[in-house]
């Protein structure tokens, strides 16, 4: 059986600017597949690569064994993208749109399996409107079920939940659980680092158009088994005292926020009979363990807060 999605040094240029640098990565059958990066990374510009509607510099791409160049028509009948940009087309309301969007795939329209959409995705209501009227969620649904109506065997989201509100976000990712149960496998890109972690057995992580990490998500998260004390201050402190600077902690002034990573030889318990001798004006106390958004950090070179830390 074919990877679902196979693609060998992949190279992109605007202008003479890379944005894609040598990409290679295979996606399995069945598999949930995150695809990850800071702002301007190339995510998206490799998703439209696989769609089939931006040209490769170099490079090949191959969609269940077809190539996406020579087999065309094969691999956009097999693909399905929601794009991330909204594209609103005010022509058809979007219950017609659904009708004949299948047809552009040389796929007759299945009444059963439209049905199915609109209901999961809740457009039932709204199917006498054209996109333009629908508020943003239910505009990233509509585009969901587009993306699915020609029933795709691989389903790619470019940040399907990005101003969606948490309620819509769960439904959302339920429902694609479920799809991907029912066989087809599936490509998202997202910033919300904790959805990636939940949906995603493996991830690629990518910057500046190039491949830092791809590994399975539980092997990516078990390099990383610290914790971090999390003290929220009554007010930011003047001076740092020596002892944190020296257990290499991090202070957010503008939120009197304190982070310390726990040393491995010590428990949470020492370290708060440490803290509780400098007599620091703690408000509140949280312990955190180690996540994706440390790797994520590290891998790119981001502060908290998005922010790229210049080398
Ligand atoms: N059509 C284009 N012409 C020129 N430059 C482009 C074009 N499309 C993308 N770029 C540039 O390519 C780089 C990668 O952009 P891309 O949209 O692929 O990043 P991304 O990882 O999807 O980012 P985001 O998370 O913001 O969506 C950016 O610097 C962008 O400005």
């Amino acid at each position: 059986m074919p990877d679902a999605l196979e693609i060998k040094g992949l190279h992109k240029s605007f202008d003479g600017v890379e944005v894609v640098r040598d990409l290679s990565f295979r996606i399995a059958p069945g598999e949930i597949f995150g695809l990850l990066g800071p702002n301007g990374a190339g995510k998206s510009t490799t998703i439209n690569m696989v769609a089939g509607v931006t040209r490769p510099s170099a490079g090949h791409i191959e969609v269940f064994g077809h190539d996406t160049r020579s087999d065309y028509r094969t691999t956009r009948r097999l693909t399905g993208v929601m794009h991330q940009e909204i594209v609103t087309d005010n022509f058809f309301t979007i219950g017609q749109a659904l009708q004949f969007h299948s047809g552009y795939y040389g796929v007759a329209d299945d009444p059963a399996w439209r049905n199915l959409l609109i209901e999961r995705l809740g457009l039932g209501p709204h199917l006498g409107k054209p996109m333009m009227k629908l508020s943003g969620g239910l505009k990233r649904r509509f585009m969901v079920a587009k993306a699915l109506i020609h029933r795709p065997r691989l389903l790619i989201l470019d940040e399907p939940t990005a101003g969606v509100d948490v309620e819509l976000r769960r439904t959302l990712w339920d429902f694609v659980r479920e799809i991907n149960r029912d066989g087809t496998t599936v490509l998202l890109t997202t910033h919300y680092l904790e959805e990636a972690e939940a949906m995603c057995a493996r991830l690629a992580i990518m910057n500046h158009g190039r491949l830092v990490a791809l590994e399975r998500t539980s092997d990516l998260l078990a390099c990383l088994d610290g914790r971090t004390v999390v003290l929220h201050l009554q007010r930011p402190l003047d001076t740092m005292p020596a002892e944190l600077t020296r257990l290499g902690a991090e202070c957010r002034p503008e939120h009197a926020v304190l982070s310390i990573p726990l040393p491995k030889d010590m428990t949470v318990i020492e370290l708060l009979a440490k803290l509780h001798r400098l007599n620091l004006p703690i408000v509140d106390l949280e312990v955190r363990r180690a996540g994706l958004e440390e790797i994520f950090i590290e891998l790119t070179g981001m502060e908290r807060g998005g922010r790229e830390v210049k080398a």
